[in-house]
């Protein structure tokens, strides 16, 4: 096998690495580095030491191997033969007592058990992946007032020496190691609980570590050296998100170990590694707070349920668990989805860009905007102010099709009450009001013919039951005539009581309030008009027509969500005491005021770019990123761009306001290849030439799209000639090969290599379309390929000419 380490020793410049080790694909790498011999005594003494820990693993692998073996034996023995331990004697109250109690024991002793084998299972997962690759990572730290150094190895998890005395490994989450990420050789320092331990690193040293032998070793002057970096970038694009552990950078650093802010914002550029350091954030927080917190106390909002499964391994690979994931529209639908269809963002996403010659466009996107801000909550929260007084529509309660109470007479009593409570605990009060005249309605409803001719038509189960009922009321009798009557009696109370049971269970849950009417009477009375917005009558028609066709669209789902929350009271989610939104820019100031009150004491960490706001209610508004947010915050800017090569960020940022502060990772590549040309089949000609060639070299490729629409019509034209998948909103995983998508669905995903099939002027156009052009873009890790059908849009007119390589391609077909 052919290895070169790398150490400080001999330099050679422009060296092309192709001859690394291409077993962990470190090829063509090209930089300034550091050469020596495999004869070297520092790689030699780090290997025997490799050798030595790995040793160490597996003999307490073997240990721990042979203890869990024997604890999942004595697990399945007590599980056989729980009752043999238990004595059970129901006889008398005392030993009934004391049955429970021996039980109690039992289960307890075998949940114990069980727990101690979940806990030897995890270390063995953990000792297994450390087998592997122990450690990524050497500082040499000379504390201050210590004559000597000590050497500080840092891995996926700590392990100790055979005597329990010295750590082998030190997790990389562990106090001490933050000094690898946060400082190059030099004075350094860390925080403990008794305060900062300072002194000095006098040696910082990575590894590359396969199969248990070194493949590559890096001595940096760097805080974390380039060479590592620009292996693992180079490599090609998996399906899985990677974790970023052995070469988190100081800036990444800073928002995972970020301990103190309620609000952490991070604004950071397109491929920042924005998602890798929240996610690393997750892992670091779980092992800091392992006492007190655990995955379930944390969730993440994700911009679509592909990125969901794109994500899902970087926690279980450092052996977490992965938290709670979920989408803002999944969450929405579970609140909300049993009285309305939710329009999904992509839903709306496609309004936005197809529908333009529709006549209520303007009044839509106005409505978006509008909606989206805290001048609508504001709205909101004055009209609740208003019907605490008065306002509110109920509903009657009626039962078999006849009116039971008016809405009226409940109105009158819901505005009897206290005016100092609450609205929700009014209504709890209705509801209590409510229940106990149904209670006497019930009472008198059970003597009705109707009710008798039902119970003829019970089930066998509920004579049974009927039956048994009668038995443990001890009044069976050996007069028949009595029997019979006592069983009608039972049988109509049956009958009316299943009956009433739906109607109970509404009115426990204020189905009495009639929400979806009361908010339509905030777009239909005089004095909530809006007078700052000259389409609000447009908006207010459109709104209520929704309304009625028992739809919400995606800017009105979470006002109304919150008025209802408003009305109707709701329990704060207490367990949740980390939020992650990922794609923030995207969540208008509504949307995050709403998320703020759904968890009101959690943490809350969002990650954006306010460059990749697509959405339309971002047009001419706040979104989180830019001022919208008014609370208290830290905010933390990644201004470096590691997922593309130097050549794509350049293309990419030049078009972008403020592209110039986008700093490139010094990656190699092709420059980006912009063709215009001036007939589709010609294009599609290319198209399918262009991705057969690709196709030997990488292993993800993205079609981009800009909309639904455009993906499918794409998608048909390649599925003959190449292997090709679509992606749409429904797509839940997504695999190695080819694939086509509209820009919006490949959000926070890379592509080794990315075509944008039409960036022509007429597809983007507009400020929003210039970020879906910029999204699409910086999807691409080695490769980007712009086709335009005509003249290009006229972003890339921004763009140096040096920084793509321009073709112009005429028709290969003849005109007709
Ligand atoms: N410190 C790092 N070490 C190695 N790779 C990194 C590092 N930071 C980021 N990357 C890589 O850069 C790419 C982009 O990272 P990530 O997806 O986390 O960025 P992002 O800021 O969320 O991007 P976007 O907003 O464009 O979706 C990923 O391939 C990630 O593995």
């Amino acid at each position: 096998m052919e290895i070169v380490s790398i150490l400080k020793k001999v330099k050679i410049p422009e060296l092309i690495l192709t001859h690394i080790c291409l077993s962990c694909q470190l090829v063509s790498v090209k930089s300034e580095v550091c050469i020596v011999a495999e004869s070297d005594k520092d790689w030699q003494e780090e290997q025997e030491r490799v050798r030595f820990v790995i040793h160490e693993i597996k003999r307490k692998l073997k240990k721990i191997k042979g203890r869990a073996s024997d604890l999942k034996d004595r697990v399945i023995d007590l599980r056989k033969n729980f009752w043999d331990d238990v004595t059970v004697n129901l006889d008398e109250v005392d030993d009934v007592i004391e049955t429970q109690a021996s039980l109690k024991q039992q289960a307890e002793f075998l949940s114990e058990r069980e727990r101690s084998h979940g806990q030897l299972s995890q270390q063995l997962k953990t000792l297994q992946r450390l087998q592997e690759s122990p450690y990524f990572g050497r500082i040499d730290f000379q504390e201050e007032g210590e004559s000597e150094s000590e050497s500080i190895y840092i891995g996926i998890a700590s392990m100790m020496d055979q005597n329990d005395e010295d750590f082998l490994i030190y997790d990389w989450r562990a106090p001490i190691s933050s000094m690898y990420y946060d400082y190059p050789p030099g004075e350094a320092q860390y925080e403990t609980m008794d305060g900062a331990i300072r002194g000095e690193i006098t040696l910082k040293r990575q590894f590359i570590i396969r199969n248990q032998e070194i493949k590559g070793m890096f001595d940096t002057g760097l805080t974390i050296g380039d060479h590592l970096l620009q292996a693992v970038l180079g490599n090609n694009a998996n399906t899985k998100m990677k974790s970023i552990v052995a070469t988190i950078q100081k800036e990444q650093n800073k928002i995972i170990r970020n301990e103190k802010s309620k609000l952490l914002v991070v604004q950071g550029v397109a491929g920042s590694g924005k998602t890798s350091a929240a996610l690393q954030r997750v892992a670091y927080l779980l092992y800091k707070y392992r006492e007190v917190l655990s995955a379930e106390n944390m969730v993440l909002f994700s911009p679509n349920p592909l990125f969901n499964s794109y994500v899902a391994t970087v926690l279980p690979e450092l052996g977490e668990e992965n938290m709670k994931q979920t989408t803002f529209h999944e969450y929405l639908v579970q609140r909300l989805g049993k009285q309305y269809s939710i329009e999904s963002p992509f839903d709306q996403m496609e309004y936005y860009l197809t529908k333009s010659d529709e006549e209520q466009y303007e009044a839509r996107l106005a409505g978006i905007q509008w909606k989206a801000s805290l001048n609508h909550k504001q709205l909101i929260d004055n009209y609740v102010n208003d019907l605490e007084k008065k306002g509110i529509q109920f509903r009657n309660i009626s039962f078999r099709g006849e009116k039971l109470i008016s809405s009226a007479k409940i109105r009158d009593y819901f505005y009897s009450l206290d005016r100092t409570m609450s609205i929700p605990n009014r209504l709890e009060e209705v509801s209590k009001w409510l229940l106990e005249k149904i209670k006497v309605f019930e009472e008198k409803e059970r003597k009705e013919d109707w009710v008798l001719e039902e119970s003829q038509l019970l089930d066998k189960e509920d004579f049974l039951q009927v039956y048994k009922e009668m038995q443990d009321e001890d009044e069976y009798s050996d007069d028949p005539f009595f029997n019979y009557a006592r069983e009608e009696q039972l049988l109509r109370k049956k009958v009316v009581s299943d009956k009433l049971k739906p109607l109970k269970r509404k009115v426990k849950r204020f189905f009495f309030l009639d929400v979806r009417k009361t908010y339509a009477k905030l777009f239909e009375l005089e004095k909530y008009r809006v007078e700052e917005e000259p389409l609000w009558d447009e908006i207010a028609t459109l709104t209520l027509e929704q309304l009625k066709s028992k739809s919400l669209t995606w800017e009105d789902a979470t006002p109304y969500l919150y008025f209802q929350d408003k009305l109707l009271g709701f329990r704060e989610n207490a367990a949740i005491q980390h939020v992650f939104i990922d794609e923030a820019q995207d969540y208008s100031p509504f949307q995050f005021a709403y998320f703020r009150q759904i968890y009101p004491n959690s943490r809350m960490t969002l990650l954006g770019d306010i460059n990749q706001a697509i959405y339309a209610h971002a047009l001419h508004s706040d979104t989180l990123l830019t001022s919208g947010v008014e609370e208290k915050q830290e905010r933390i800017t990644l201004q470096r761009s590691y997922r593309s090569t130097k050549p794509i960020v350049e293309f990419t940022k030049s078009f972008m306001p403020n592209g110039d502060e986008i700093e490139a990772f010094n990656r190699d590549g092709e420059k980006p290849k912009v063709y215009e040309v001036d007939d589709p089949y010609t294009r599609n000609q290319m198209l399918v030439n262009h991705l057969r060639e690709w196709q030997k070299e990488y292993q993800t490729i993205a079609v981009i799209c800009k909309t639904k629409e455009e993906s499918l019509d794409v998608y048909n034209r390649l599925q003959s000639s190449l292997p090709v998948k679509l992606i749409d909103e429904e797509t839940f995983t997504f695999h190695k090969g080819l694939v086509v998508l509209p820009a919006y669905l490949a959000k926070g995903i890379e592509f080794d290599a990315v075509v944008v099939f039409d960036g022509s002027n007429d597809q983007y156009e507009t400020e929003l379309e210039k970020n879906l052009f910029y999204t699409a873009c910086t999807r691409a890790m080695h490769a980007l390929t712009v086709y335009s059908l005509g003249p290009y849009n006229r972003f890339i007119e921004d763009i140096p000419t040096e920084y793509y390589q321009h073709y112009k391609v005429h028709s290969y077909y003849p005109k007709q």
